[in-house]
């Protein structure tokens, strides 16, 4: 089944590229940017890749992106996630970054920038991936910081499709952020936000309606409001689910308590993503052969949340 789904054309909709950061490319990093890391190798990093919830997991996430200084630094990390698109036949991704994990360590925002986009670039002429770049709010931080890292990214609209919102979620509802999301909308771009992976149900409905939202990234609590399952179902509006990422910060205990193949067969448009694949555990097709060990989920299955993550791509082909 591993070969089958790794040849089914696919679309990544929910990535952070500072969470597709290796272990062995964040060594490799700090010895050329001779940064000392509190780990003594490779295997002493992943031992301590063991998270009881989302902001364990941020904690760490967020030392390991300092490494990160150079635009050959930003290039190299892109690069090396799209080698695994390639790998997986991931024909489109639609990547996440958080410029203010950079821009607050004194990092350019166009070094992230260039770096980012020159990857992109090589990414669709070399190996055939497309993509669209989406900027990442970080909420832990106030909307004033957000709004100057909108300013700063002005200069640059042709790079981005979107902007999103991610971090800790609990207690930084979306309507912290409705009014640079409204200056987001109002020079053009479409927006997404992380909704309902901690936080209740009400996150989502202030994402759709507040934030004006094309897609919920996780969303897995929306189950527990029937309401708003039955707007999401008439709707159509997809969910960006990431199964390895849930199970690894104890969303669900189990991936056999995962919800996602019953939102698949209530009619809910969800699609299957990797979310921070060095930190989890798996790329893209790690993540449906997750899902069809521990769910039993089938190939008509797969094939129709392929299909949806092809569907719900802000750049349509
Ligand atoms: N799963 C996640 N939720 C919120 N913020 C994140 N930043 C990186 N991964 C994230
Ligand atoms: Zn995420």
């Amino acid at each position: 089944m591993y070969d089958w789904l790794n040849a089914l054309p696919k679309a990544e909709l929910h990535l952070h590229l500072e969470g597709s950061l290796e272990p062995e490319l964040l060594f490799a990093l700090a010895e050329r940017n001779k940064i000392a890391l509190p780990w003594n190798d490779v295997d002493a990093l992943r031992k301590a890749y063991a998270f009881n919830n989302l902001q364990e997991f941020l904690d760490l996430y967020y030392q390991g992106a300092d490494v990160l200084r150079t635009e050959q630094d930003f290039y190299d990390l892109t690069w090396a996630y799209l080698q695994r698109c390639k790998a997986q036949n991931v024909i489109h991704t639609e990547p996440f970054f958080d410029p203010q994990t950079h821009t607050d360590r004194g990092i350019a925002f166009e070094v992230v920038l260039n770096g980012i986009a020159g990857a992109l670039k090589d990414g669709k002429e070399q190996l055939g991936v497309g993509s669209g770049l989406i900027l990442s709010f970080l909420r832990h931080l106030s909307e004033e910081e957000a709004e100057k890292t909108l300013d700063m990214a002005l200069p640059y609209r042709d790079a981005f499709v979107a902007v999103g919102l991610d971090s800790s979620e609990m207690g930084h509802p979306p309507s912290k952020f409705q009014r640079v999301f409204d200056r987001a909308r109002n020079e053009g771009f479409l927006t997404v936000a992380h909704a309902g992976e901690e936080g209740p149900p009400e996150y989502i409905w202030e994402a759709l309606d507040l934030l004006k939202i094309q897609r919920i990234d996780h969303g897995v609590r929306a189950i527990e409001d029937e309401r708003l399952m039955q707007r999401i179902i008439d709707e159509q509006i997809p969910l960006t689910v990431c199964p390895l990422s849930n199970t690894k910060l104890c969303v669900f205990d189990h991936m056999s308590q995962h919800n996602i193949l019953d939102m698949l067969e209530r009619g809910v448009k969800v699609t299957v993503n990797s979310d921070d694949p060095a930190y989890f555990g798996g790329y893209v097709t790690e993540n449906f052969q997750a899902l069809h060990e521990h769910l039993g989920m089938t190939q008509d299955q797969a094939k129709r949340l392929a299909q949806n993550s092809l569907d719900a791509r802000l750049i349509k082909p």
